[in-house]
């Protein structure tokens, strides 16, 4: 057989993987490693000869084994299942976020990762932070309620969080929010179970979705809209395109639009966990972003990382690549392992068929301002936090209001942060700033 012709074939038909593994032990190239338990060395003692190769390559592969962790949520599981197309929707298990400006993000998020002397998460740089950022409370009614610790990934809500567009054949937009809901419903540990829960396990939460899956019980959300007309965007008090805001159901419905489904677990955590990367910019034709500035820049950050994490052609791994074909000249570059022939790398050409694809609608409003670095208009940061509050039954309040105790008690929070946290959640609800005061009061670090 041509060499050649047999190693295109191999290329085509042997996808790197373990199942074509040979039945003997071998370099990398492929070489026969006839001994895989000790160094060559001079005599039984040493020294270790450098020309041992497969030493060598052993070594240097595991020393290259980790590669940069995520920025954040660096720790998860991953599972795979059915739904629809080539969409990322990043998400999270609330439906707000802390912050609505990215400016804002890389601050926030050394502010809740360890202190960078100590390596220790701690409350009063957390709490400092956010005292500069009323918009937080809306975030902190789910973080510090009993939803807060959610008792597994099965049991939890999504949300797309960032307000999208939907816009259909005819170019007419509505701006939209997605949302998922587990049909074996939600569940959530409190502090004690918490505690014994992830103190006996700290990956139960991983061990609970496969074991799951395995046993065929696989995890299934609805998956829901709620949609605004652009043109109706005046009639709320908030700002729709506002991360930190919920749509109110009974204003906005949710309209249940199709559902997802884990039925497989992953092969491998490497290449289909750590090697993953998701982005908020991967949309489809019908789905497009809106002008929610904290959307803006994930549209940017995700796949600027995951440039450094995985290298530019992280799209090619398979567990990113497109299902489905695609055609640019976009390539080369680090590890760029996809084979081509073609002599035509620009565009256009003569000499290559592709054309552009059909235009599909984008939104079409008109954009116009001046240039601003300024906070939204209607920033309403207190009264959906208090409605949220006041929505909880007095013995859930009552372990909400625990919660903050616990975290305003830090030594190191002074009078002043403790002041203006009081403050903010008496703005939210009136009553809830006051119970604040006087627990905080009759405890002797204030
Ligand atoms: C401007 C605000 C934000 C920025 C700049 C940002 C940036 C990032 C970055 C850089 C990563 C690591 C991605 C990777 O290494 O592959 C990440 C992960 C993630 N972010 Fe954000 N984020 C923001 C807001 C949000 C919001 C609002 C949500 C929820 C809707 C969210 C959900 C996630 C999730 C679920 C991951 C894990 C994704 C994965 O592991 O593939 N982030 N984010």
């Amino acid at each position: 057989m041509d060499p050649y012709k047999f190693r295109v074939a191999c290329v085509a038909q042997y996808r790197p993987s373990s199942s074509f593994n040979a039945p003997m032990w071998s370099t990398n190239s492929g070489a026969p490693v006839w001994n895989n338990d000790n160094s060559l060395t001079v005599g039984s003692r040493g020294p270790i000869l450098l020309e041992d190769y497969h030493l060598v390559e052993k070594i240097a592969d595991f020393d290259r084994e980790r590669i940069p962790e995520r920025v954040v949520h660096a720790r998860g599981a991953s599972a795979k299942g059915f739904f629809e197309g080539n969409w990322d929707l990043v998400g999270n298990n609330f439906p707000v976020f802390f912050i609505r400006d990215g400016m804002k993000f890389p601050d926030m998020v050394h502010a809740l990762k360890p202190n960078p002397k100590t390596h220790i998460q701690e409350n009063w740089r957390i709490l400092d932070f956010f005292s500069h950022h009323p918009e937080s409370l809306h975030m902190f009614t789910f973080l510090f309620d009993d939803i807060g610790v959610p008792a597994d990934y099965r049991h939890m809500d999504g949300s797309g969080v960032n307000t999208y567009t939907l816009v259909n054949r005819a170019g007419k937009a509505h701006y939209v929010k997605f949302h998922w809901k587990p049909t074996c419903g939600v569940k959530s540990l409190l502090e004690e179970e918490a505690v014994t829960v992830g103190g006996t396990n700290h990956s139960h939460a991983t061990k609970d979705l496969t074991d799951s899956i395995a046993a065929g019980n696989y995890p299934e959300w609805t998956f829901y809209i709620q949609t605004i007309d652009p043109d109706h965007e005046e009639r709320f008090d908030f700002d729709p395109l506002d991360v930190t805001k919920t749509w109110p159901e009974d204003v906005v419905p949710l309209q249940p639009v199709g559902r997802l489904v884990l039925n497989r677990n992953i092969d491998n955590f490497f290449s289909e966990n750590e090697q993953l990367a998701f982005c908020p910019g991967i949309i489809v034709p019908g789905v497009y972003y809106s002008d929610d500035k904290l959307l803006q820049t994930r549209i940017f950050s995700y796949s600027d990382t995951q440039r450094h994490r995985l290298g530019p052609n992280y799209l090619l791994l398979p567990a990113n690549a497109p299902k489905c074909s695609h055609h640019n000249n976009h390539y080369d570059g680090l590890m760029n392992f996809m084979h081509r022939d073609e002599e035509v790398d620009y565009f256009p050409s003569r000499f290559d068929p592709a054309k552009h694809a059909p235009r599909y609608p984008i939104p079409s409003r008109t954009l116009n301002g001046r240039r601003e670095k300024m906070v939204i208009e209607k920033e309403n940061n207190f009264k959906q936090p208090g409605e949220r509050y006041r929505s909880m039954d007095p013995a859930r309040q009552e372990r909400f209001i625990n919660r903050w105790i616990d975290a305003l008690s830090d030594p190191r929070l002074t009078h002043e942060i403790k002041a203006i946290w009081l403050s903010c959640w008496s703005q939210a609800d009136k009553s809830l700033g006051q119970k604040l005061a006087s627990r905080l009061s009759s405890k002797p670090s204030m």
